[in-house]
């Protein structure tokens, strides 16, 4: 933590502008070396304000023309000066400019780095270091609130809470077994139980968050499936509007999934496109139609697409034997004049038909409704905002898992002071996600996962 790091801010490729962020304690005079403006009166960096200027070798040899900001420690993102170079957006460029970094001392910082430094000097809790990282790979608006949520410390708060609660009760523990004989302020047994209970709702309903909110922070996995030439991919043309995925007569057209992000009205989806399934298929297709089946095992939901005209096959049967919530829709309705007979046919007539044509786009935006309630209910559960990671609901329900286990030997008589062990333990876990006392792994199972220059 001592030394000066350095890394290409934003995303590589080509853009208006680049950034190069320097945090450390050489920060500033990196970028004095660096930079030369073409004021006659420039005398230093003005903290919190952009420098016009040139960017140059140590022999002088031009680099870029850039903006330069200075943001000294410990008001700065990382608690430590800070210093941006804002460059033009040329991956050269910016690569340029890093070596002239690295030749002045600086160490190219690892994932995360700038965050974990904010983390460790106090700038920001672990769940909400954690909350930049949702918000930028948020996929949708809601996943944008939600990171938003937990980025403003409302989430944090929240498990504070809950951890003072179950301190508060570790206290009267405490108390309880330090002074037995005194019984008008100890903490009775069902006084005691009630309590955990009442914690261990309140921990397991804010761990539920992480599940109820899924399809709406990471986008719900909805497949196209079942036989070859059912019009598939005609579906996923159309729904998305414009030809993603290449449509032929031809049974057997689509051999490898195909994948695109979709918002149904604000509910992110993953649509995926897949291999039609059909018996004789060559190794390549078959590779392909085993993903298919994978992939409709493991989906929220199963477009089971069939060919109105045709009706369905032995295939699109054994699509129905998962596990899997499923829509039946009757493609190609252009072609048939009714219903088709197999509509009223076992197993089908238990299931939801739904009559569309990829080809007229008729019954498209009905699908796409009935799609959409199916996944997210009556909507956004506002009341869900605090929604946890996979990490702190992890946290959470080892935290209940111990109240539980409490309550449980609680029954069998085991004395307090041994019940106390169980008490701190789902402290302990609750301080994990805030990071109020976290394990060096913990810390770095966080920032590993942060990308290089956040
Ligand atoms: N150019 C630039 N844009 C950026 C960032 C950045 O580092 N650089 N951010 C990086 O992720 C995000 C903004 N987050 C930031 C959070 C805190 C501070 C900061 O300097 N805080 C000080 C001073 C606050 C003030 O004076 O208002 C502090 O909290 O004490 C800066 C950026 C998004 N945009
Ligand atoms: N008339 C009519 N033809 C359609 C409709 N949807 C698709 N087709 C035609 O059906 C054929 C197969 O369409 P695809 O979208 O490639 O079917 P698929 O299910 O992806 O087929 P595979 O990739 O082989 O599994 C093409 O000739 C499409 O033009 C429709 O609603 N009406
Ligand atoms: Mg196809």
């Amino acid at each position: 933590m001592n030394d000066t790091i350095a890394a290409i801010a934003t995303p590589p490729g080509a853009g208006a502008v680049g950034i190069i962020r320097v945090s450390g304690p050489d920060a500033r005079s990196v970028g004095m070396a660096l930079f030369h403006s073409g004021r006659s009166g420039f005398a230093g960096f003005r903290p919190y304000h952009l420098h016009h200027g040139q960017l140059r070798t140590p022999e002088g040899t031009f680099v870029d023309e850039a903006l330069v900001a200075f943001m000294p420690g410990p008001r700065s993102f990382t608690g430590e000066d800070v210093v941006e170079l804002h460059c033009h957006g040329g991956m050269a460029i910016l690569r340029t400019v890093m070596e002239q970094c690295l030749e002045l001392g600086v160490r190219p910082a690892g994932p995360g780095e700038f965050s974990k430094r904010a983390f460790l000097n106090g700038r920001m809790d672990l769940a909400r270091a954690e909350a930049v990282m949702e918000l930028v790979n948020a996929p949708s608006e809601t996943a944008i609130r939600l990171a938003g949520a937990k980025l403003e410390g409302h989430f944090s708060r929240r498990v504070e809470e809950l951890r003072l609660l179950l301190e508060n009760l570790r206290v009267q523990l405490c108390v309880a077994v330090d002074f037995p004989e005194d019984e008008v302020d100890c903490l009775a047994p069902a006084a005691l139980d009630a309590a955990l209970e009442e914690a261990g709702a309140a921990i397991a309903d804010l761990a539920g968050n992480h599940e109820r909110v899924r399809h709406w922070r990471d986008g719900a996995l909805v497949v196209l499936a079942g036989q070859v030439n059912a019009g598939k991919s005609s579906l996923l043309n159309a729904v998305l509007g414009v030809n993603r995925a290449i449509v032929t007569e031809i049974p057997g057209t689509t051999r490898d999934y195909l994948e695109e992000p979709v918002s149904l009205d604000g509910l992110p989806v993953r649509l995926v496109d897949t291999a039609g399934l059909r018996d004789a298929a060559g190794t390549v297709e078959s590779l392909g139609i085993t993903r298919s089946r994978e992939l409709a095992a493991s989906a929220d939901l199963v477009l089971l697409v069939i060919d109105a005209d045709l009706g369905p096959g032995a295939e699109d049967l054994s699509l129905l034997d998962q596990d899997v919530p499923l829509l039946v829709l009757a493609n190609k309705m252009d072609l048939v004049s009714e219903s088709p007979a197999w509509f009223a046919e076992a197993p089908w007539k238990d299931k939801t038909v739904l009559e569309l044509s990829a080809k007229s786009g008729r019954g498209l935006p009905e699908m796409l409704a009935v799609v959409r309630e199916t996944l997210a209910g009556s909507g956004f559960p506002e009341g869900d905002l605090l929604a946890p990671n996979l990490r702190q609901r992890d946290a959470l329900v080892r935290a209940g898992e111990e109240l539980t286990a409490m309550r449980a030997e609680l029954k069998q008589n085991v004395p307090y002071d041994v019940l106390g062990v169980r008490l701190d333990m789902a402290c302990h876990m609750l301080a994990e996600i805030t990071g109020e006392t976290a394990p060096e792994d913990v810390l770095n199972a966080v920032f590993d996962g942060f990308c290089i220059g956040k």
